[in-house]
């Protein structure tokens, strides 16, 4: 656990996620920020986009990870401290639409995902802004690391005034499976631990981080801290097993071969 909590301070510390930066307007200039703008698939930074071929080819959904009117100050510090961060490549924006299979490109899709179903990811089965899950993720290649930046909204409640555990647990598998797909492809959670230190407040941001810590044959293991954004309060620690269901190749290898 100390491991963990060393790792991660260092790694926002690298990330400056603690730290005011000049250079990000604090006063929410980004709000309302339109799908071309850094690091967004139709920018000029779309050369690792492209790469990214589970992501690449849904752009014609709706990107649920873009700013709206719901998000707080502190959640569109966030999300543009990492925009910044992008800017050299180190980290990417992760789009999220409203069913996984939209992230797939038709050509790698099964024959199953190809039927129109009405179905949704259970993270984004609310219409309206701000009463659910409100997050967006960011992807760091070289690290294997994926944060998602997350504001749980009034209908996640669990004891009053808090989030619903299962929410945070739904959020931390989310994220650390994203990671887990970075490197794996399709993968399935087999199992995921988690300790709950200290209840989220509702409409409050908090950062949750995972990364891969190793990888045995088709097993994925992963770990994940929900930190405040000030750092200071842990709010659940998690580790987690993934399984890579088939021989697909890792978007990590779809990137490192391009
Ligand atoms: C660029 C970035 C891209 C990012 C993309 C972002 C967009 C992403 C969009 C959307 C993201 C959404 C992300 C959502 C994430 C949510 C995921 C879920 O919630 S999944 C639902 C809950 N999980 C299940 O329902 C699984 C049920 N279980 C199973 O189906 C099977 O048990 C499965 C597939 C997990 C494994 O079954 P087998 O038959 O394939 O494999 P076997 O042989 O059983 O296990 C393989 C090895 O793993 C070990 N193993 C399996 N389960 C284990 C366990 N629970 N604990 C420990 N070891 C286990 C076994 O002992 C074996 O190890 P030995 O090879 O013998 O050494």
């Amino acid at each position: 656990m100390w491991r963990n909590c060393v790792r991660l301070a260092k790694g926002l510390g690298r990330s400056a996620v603690l730290r005011p930066d000049p250079k990000v307007s604090r006063c929410g200039v980004v709000r309302g920020l339109s799908p071309t703008a850094p690091c967004s698939p139709t920018a000029p930074c779309s050369l690792l986009w492209n790469s990214v071929t589970w992501l690449s080819q849904a752009r014609q959904s709706k990107d649920y990870a873009l700013p709206n009117s719901s998000w707080s100050q502190g959640m569109m510090d966030l999300y543009n401290r990492f925009l910044e961060m992008c800017k050299d490549g180190t980290w990417k924006r992760i789009p999220s639409y409203g069913n996984s299979v939209d992230h797939i490109p038709e050509s790698l899709k099964l024959a199953p995902e190809k039927e129109q179903k009405e179905t949704r990811l259970f993270s984004r089965n609310m219409d309206t802004e701000g009463l659910g899950f409100e997050y967006a993720m960011f992807l760091n290649p070289s690290e294997k690391r994926m944060v998602c930046l997350f504001q749980p909204g009034p209908y996640l409640e669990g004891h009053t005034g808090f989030a619903h555990g299962g929410s945070t647990a739904t959020i931390i598998d989310s994220t650390i499976g994203g990671c887990a797909i970075f490197v794996a492809g399709r993968v399935m959670t087999a199992n995921l631990s988690i300790n709950y230190r200290n209840p989220i407040p509702l409409g409050s941001v908090v950062l949750v981080d995972s990364k891969v810590d190793q990888v045995e044959g088709r097993k994925v293991f992963l770990s994940c801290q929900v930190r405040s954004i000030d750092g200071q309060t842990l709010h659940a620690e998690a580790t987690a097993l993934f399984i890579q269901l088939n021989s697909t190749k890792s978007l990590q290898q779809q990137m490192s071969s391009q």
